[in-house]
This record gives structure tokens, C-alpha cells and sequence, in this order.
């Protein structure tokens, strides 16, 4: 599967944490995430990790592409609620895909928490049909 991770200023120590805790689940897929969010869990963890651009610089809207390309499986983005961003359109908009596009999304710990179990566990083994299909129609 193919899981993006992000996560805001304040929460990046979170997903730090959970990347850690997490690394040898997320080992197994292959890891995109905007860019300072993708250094400090590759500093943190040595997993690897494709990097898109920092999320103010158009790294959401870079996840979004892929999001409605079908390239992405799962999100993991821990936000900061309280905190206002001068990129909220872009952010509004990768969530916003999400649901277009039905990829499983995480806002905060204990929902990536559970995502992970879940992807771990199998739950998402019905993307790989959802891709198959898609290839199929799209003469792959
Ligand atoms: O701003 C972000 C998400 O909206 C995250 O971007 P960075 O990982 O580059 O800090």
C-alpha cells in the first residue's frame, strides 16, 4: 500500500512517535509524506520515505494529485486544530479528496493508530482490487 504521512508544526513530535512505534507496519508499504514531516521521521526512524514538497510550499496539494491519481492508499495526517495555517485551502482540499476518492484518512493519533492496526490486519486489502479495477478501465 501506498501511505502518506503528514503532520503540522506542533504534531510533528506525535507522528515522530508514531512512525516509530509503527516501523516495522509502515516498513512494509511504500511512504510519502510532505516534506519536514518526511525528514524528521526519516531522521527519527530510517525508514524510506518519498518526500513532496513542505506542506505550505504545495506539498498537500502534491498528495492531493497523487490522491486523485489513485496512488494513494491510506493518510495519516496528524493536524493541528488550534493553530491557524496560511496553507487551509490546501489542507481543506487533500482532506476533501480523501473523501472523494474513499482513501482511509487519519486526522489525529488515535484514528492513525487505528488505521494502522487496520491496514496491518488486512482491512485494506480491498484498495489493491479498487486499483485493479481502475487499471483495468484504464488500459494499464
Ligand atoms: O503543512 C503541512 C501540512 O499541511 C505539513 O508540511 P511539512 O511536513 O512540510 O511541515
Amino acid at each position: 500500500m501506498n501511505i502518506a504521512l503528514i503532520a503540522h508544526d506542533k504534531k510533528k513530535d506525535d507522528i515522530v512517535k508514531l512512525a516509530t512505534a509503527y516501523k516495522d507496519v509502515l516498513a512494509k508499504h511504500r511512504l510519502f509524506a510532505t516534506g519536514t514531516t518526511g525528514g524528521r521521521i526519516i531522521d527519527a526512524t530510517g525508514l524510506d520515505i518519498h518526500r513532496f514538497k513542505s506542506g505550505p510550499l504545495g506539498g498537500d496539494q502534491q498528495i492531493g494529485a497523487y490522491i486523485s491519481d489513485n496512488k494513494i492508499d491510506m493518510v495519516c495526517f496528524i493536524r493541528d486544530p488550534l493553530t491557524p495555517q496560511a496553507h487551509e485551502p490546501d489542507i481543506s482540499a487533500l482532506l476533501r479528496l480523501c473523501d472523494v476518492y474513499e482513501i482511509p484518512l487519519a486526522t489525529n493519533m488515535s484514528s492513525a493508530e487505528m488505521l494502522l492496526r487496520g491496514l496491518d490486519a488486512g482491512f485494506l486489502d480491498w484498495r489493491n482490487v479498487a486499483k485493479e479495477s481502475d487499471r483495468d478501465e484504464l488500459n494499464f
